[in-house]
């Protein structure tokens, strides 16, 4: 056995790694300046090993550059620190086997091959996206151990090599490291796998794993939270998507972020938002949706006092539905042991929330308003992708009365922590989660999901599946060759896509804010009819006005998203399409200068702008759907599927499940899919006769939708 041996060292202390035939040095770990990065030195004089000089994991395991001659791997966000280290990127190539690679004299015979995975350089020759599995063949004498290199813990065996970060906050990434890509025997499996490590997918799974179950999570890309995940480029951190938070105050029982969080024992610090959305409408309408609902209240009924009565009426109703929410424990409506027993103990508040389910929150409106006006703000202030006649009611009254109770919490460090603090308390509970492990098929044996596959052939086994990706995803591509059972083609049929969206990241100088500029803004400044067309409605988030560390001083962050359909952006070529990008980001400045913010253009510093296709890409989402949305008027949430498919031990979770669309909806579900599997591998109560009742009871109340 050789010998081994990794000093646990904290950072800035040495690590030292031996075999039998020599020491062998892996060098120092130095954190820079951050928790986010680290450096791992490997000194090149050593016997073997690693001939690279130099990881720097400066923005997680983003962006390699290789260093033929020297022998070294570095990250540097994407620039290389001197034209010698530049190396031509290998355009388009799906994966960089770095064969040319020359090792050093002291290396030869050890290892001929670093793969780095699928890598796609980005928009210049010296840049990569992400690296992926960092495949490294062991010498043979290195058979099985483990260690700690500062702030990671490696663990060696003789097929794989893993190479983990002992906190998510350090090191967004677990990178697997195989010899040949090993398989994960059926003895090893877990008790579930899950697709996708979106808000949804990581609250089922950290759900779970406090049950005491073990998870796996596997994730696409190199960080967790999909939508809502960050980047960070030049000193600014950039939210991905969402930046409105609902759920995330500490009162009541629907602020499921903060109880998702507090599950795995994870509290962020969380900045109030005094005004949830600043409204600019035709007509020079201009509503703030104060935190305080008697403002709100009174600075409606100032615009249309002629509605005050029916304003009072309609937000009302609204509140009897959250409160009724608000007073039950949320679990499982597919799971009747907990369904039943809620039904006993508030029975007016389930009977109130079952009269609502099949209803939609504009007819309700017009119920009790005339004002075509004010019935276009209730459509835009639904903020859903369709207007408030095919917006549920239960899902309105959420987010129209939330945003007064707990109100709208912006979390310090941008939105991106909740998934990393998400993930973090998944690996303390002893699950797991692997990055750029891109699930392909999902294995059905015998009618029951037993396993997927990942595009690098690996494949991995567990009692259920649980698939985070759309599903128009799941069905439609990772069930390779089964027919799309008739449940899923009554969705299809029901709900179609969502357009995407076309996205625009922004530094600016502060000065072109106004003093008292609210955080976020809907605009929609010339004609009602615009509000659901593309380019129509823009969002605007300017998060950086609650918590200035988002970027570097003396300047703000915009981000600007409106909808916009993938048909539009495919097909052109490269030039076209990024003349296309500048056109449309153009004219979206134009009316942003225009309505709020006199010389924006000139005060921009920096600007990505993301259409459709790039959230296709990020986000693995079919055409970049922002999520499902009624094909005609839906009755209500009658029509929406829950977690359980109809293939055996397959879940969905997610946005195209029970609730729909929305962070703290996808929580919902997340926490609604945990419950369910949870009860089916026996870690809660269950009763199958029952179970099959209501199933068909689900199943029959659908088809009435
Ligand atoms: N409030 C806002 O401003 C805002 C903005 C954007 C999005 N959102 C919300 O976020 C919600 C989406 O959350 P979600 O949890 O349903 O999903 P998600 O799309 O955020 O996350 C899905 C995750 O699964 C991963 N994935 C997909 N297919 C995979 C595969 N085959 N293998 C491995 N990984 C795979 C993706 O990379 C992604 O990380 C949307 O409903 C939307 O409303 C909100
Ligand atoms: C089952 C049966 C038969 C019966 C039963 C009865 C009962 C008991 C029932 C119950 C129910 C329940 C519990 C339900 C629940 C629900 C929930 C929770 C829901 C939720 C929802 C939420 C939502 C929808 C949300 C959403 C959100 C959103 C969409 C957001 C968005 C945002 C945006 C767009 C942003 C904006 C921005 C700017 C302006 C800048």
């Amino acid at each position: 056995m050789p010998e081994f041996g990794f000093s646990s060292a904290p950072a800035n202390h040495n690590s030292q790694f031996f075999n039998h035939h020599s020491t062998t040095k892996l060098g120092t770990i130095r954190p820079t300046n951050s928790e986010h990065k680290f450096k791992f030195f490997v000194d090149k004089k050593s016997t073997g090993f690693l001939c690279s000089k130099l990881w720097d994991f400066n923005s997680g395991f983003n962006n390699f550059q290789f260093f033929g001659e020297c022998c070294a791997i570095q990250s540097n966000r994407c620039r290389p620190r001197s034209k010698k280290h530049k190396v031509s990127c290998l355009k388009h190539a799906k994966t960089l086997v770095l064969n040319d690679y020359q090792p050093c004299s002291m290396c030869s015979g050890f290892y001929s091959t670093i793969q780095l995975g699928t890598l796609r350089p980005r928009n210049s020759e010296s840049k990569f996206l992400s690296g992926g599995v960092l495949t490294i063949p062991i010498s043979n004498s290195f058979k099985h151990g483990s260690g700690n290199l500062g702030l990671c813990e490696v663990n060696w065996s003789n097929k794989k090599f893993v190479l983990r970060s002992k906190s998510v906050l350090s090191v967004d990434k677990v990178v697997e490291r195989e010899e040949s890509g090993g398989e994960l025997g059926r003895e090893n499996s877990h008790d579930a796998i899950v697709i996708g490590s979106g808000i949804g997918g990581l609250v089922a799974a950290t759900q779970l794993a406090v049950k005491g179950a073990r998870v796996l999570v596997l994730e696409k890309y190199v960080i967790p939270g999909g939508s809502s995940g960050y980047y960070q480029r030049d000193g600014y951190t950039f939210d991905v998507g969402s930046s409105v938070m609902f759920g995330f105050s500490n009162k009541g029982n629907l602020n499921l972020i903060t109880q998702a969080l507090a599950a795995v024992g994870c509290e962020m610090q969380v900045i109030p938002d005094p005004t949830t959305v600043h409204f600019h409408l035709p007509n020079n309408l201009s509503i703030q949706v104060h935190r305080e609902y008697s403002e709100f209240i009174a600075e409606l009924t100032n615009k249309f006092p002629h509605e005050k009565e029916g304003i009072l009426k309609f937000y009302s109703e609204c509140w009897k539905i959250f409160n009724a929410l608000n007073s039950l424990e949320l679990k499982s409506l597919e799971e009747p042991i907990y369904l039943f027993g809620q039904f006993f103990q508030k029975p007016l508040e389930c009977l109130t929330l079952a009269y609502y389910l099949p209803q939609n929150a504009g007819d309700i409106a017009r119920k009790y308003i005339k004002d075509p006006q004010l019935l276009s703000f209730i459509d835009a202030e639904v903020v859903s992708t369709v207007n408030a006649l095919q917006t549920p009611m239960i899902n309105a009254s959420m987010v129209l009365c939330d945003r007064h109770f707990g109100g709208i919490n912006y979390p310090v460090g941008g939105v991106g922590g909740i998934a990393k603090s998400l993930a973090k308390g998944l690996v303390d509970q002893g699950s797991e989660i692997f990055y750029k492990a891109n699930v392909t098929s999902i294995i059905v044996e015998q009618g029951k999901a037993v396993g997927v596959r990942l595009s690098d052939g690996r494949e991995y086994f567990a009692k259920t599946i649980i698939s985070n990706a759309t599903r128009w995803d799941t069905f439609g591509k990772l069930l390779k060759g089964e027919c799309i059972p008739k449940e899923e083609e009554n969705f299809q049929k029901l709900y179609v896509k969502a357009p995407s969206f076309l996205s625009i990241h922004m530094g600016v100088k502060a000065e072109v804010l106004p003093p008292d500029t609210d955080c976020h803004h809907f605009v929609l400044e010339i004609d009602w009819t615009r509000l659901e067309e593309p380019y129509g409605s823009i969002f605007l988030s300017i998060p950086t006005i609650l918590d200035s560390s988002l970027a570097p001083e003396g300047r703000h962050i915009l981000h600007i998203f409106t909808t916009s359909s993938i048909e539009d952006w495919e097909g052109l070529p490269r030039k076209d399409y990024e003349a296309k990008k500048e056109l449309v980001a153009d004219e979206i400045i134009s009316r942003l200068e225009k309505k709020l913010f006199p010389g924006l253009r000139s005060s921009i510093v920096f600007m990505e702008v993301g259409t459709p296709k790039t959230h296709r890409r990020f986000l693995a989402r079919d055409k970049g759907t922002y999520g499902p949305m009624p094909r005609s008027t839906p009755k209500g949430l009658l029509g929406m599927p829950f977690n359980t498919t109809a293939i055996d031990r397959l879940y969905c979770v997610g946005d195209s499940c029970f609730p729909g669309q929305g962070v703290i909806a996808v929580a919902f579900s997340g926490v609604m899919c945990a419950h369910r599997v949870a009860a089916d591998i026996g870690l809660e109560k269950k009763s199958p006769i029952l179970d099959a009742a209501l199933l068909r009871l689900l199943g029959w109340l659908r088809t009435l939708a």
